[in-house]
């Protein structure tokens, strides 16, 4: 049989708008963010197959974008379930830094490799610094450390057993999944689903506010390619993602 999968990354936050690397850092959602949620619940209520059931990340950029695209679906009541396995990828040091500010500091091979390496993370972010969240009472009791920093690869390392544990049971019981995350977790679920080797996840870029749709087998592997519900929209979004912090 097949199942249904519907990725969504939030709307345009308050540090997109200012291009900072935001990373753990729970910012709010923008208007146009807040507009982008409402135009993703639009195409959601639209969509054929409704989610019977949704994910998302423990930041409110997610949590906001889910609340307002499934109140516009009508679909207020839809069961939730939350987990700092679908968070962004820690962005270490850089959480809080000027995109631009970076990339002229450091030079545009460092910053890429930062940005969309594999396995290379961002330098480490201390403790007792502005935007750790080591402190943050809702990791509280995750198991193993809270991070410092994290490449794709660590990303990938904590998002998967949360897809093969929880998500894939809810696909496993027929239901459509919903999942409201960011830019790089859904980037490690991409590369996991599409089998994208660690050079080419580089240039994948994940557009905010617009829901890719899976097609998925019982292995839950695509039948088909993934397609956004407005790939116009999307392409141009990936786009700009891609160019953030050049001039
Ligand atoms: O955390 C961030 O800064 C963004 O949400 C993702 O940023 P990136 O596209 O630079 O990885």
């Amino acid at each position: 049989m097949t199942h249904t999968l519907i990725l969504l990354r939030h709307g345009n936050s308050e540090w997109n708008q200012k291009n900072l690397f935001t990373g753990w850092v729970d910012v709010g959602l923008t208007d146009q963010g807040r507009a982008e949620a409402t135009r993703a619940g639009e195409m959601i209520a639209a969509f054929e197959k409704q989610p019977d059931v949704q994910y998302t990340s423990l930041l409110k950029r997610a949590i906001h974008t889910a609340n307002i695209a499934l109140q516009v679906a009508d679909l207020d009541w839809l069961p939730v379930k939350r987990s700092w396995r679908l968070n962004e990828r820690h962005y270490g040091a850089l959480q809080g830094k000027d995109k631009a500010q970076t990339l002229d500091e450091f030079g545009e091979e460092k910053f890429m490799t930062w940005r969309r390496s594999f396995d290379v993370p961002p330098p480490v972010l201390g403790d007792d610094a502005e935007y750790s969240q080591v402190h943050d009472k809702r990791y509280e009791g995750i198991d193993g450390e809270i991070p410092r920093t994290e490449s794709l690869e660590l990303v990938i390392d904590r998002m998967l057993p949360y897809w093969e544990s929880d998500i894939t049971k809810d696909l496993a019981a027929s239901k459509t999944v919903l999942v409201t995350a960011h830019g790089n977790s859904l980037r490690a679920l991409v590369k996991h689903l599409d089998g994208i080797s660690d050079d080419a996840i580089a240039s994948l870029n994940i557009p905010t506010g617009i829901p890719l749709v899976y097609e998925l087998d019982d292995n839950f592997m695509p039948i088909k390619p993934a397609y956004y519900l407005d790939p116009e929209a999307a392409a141009a979004g990936a786009a700009a993602v891609a160019s953030q912090g050049k001039k």
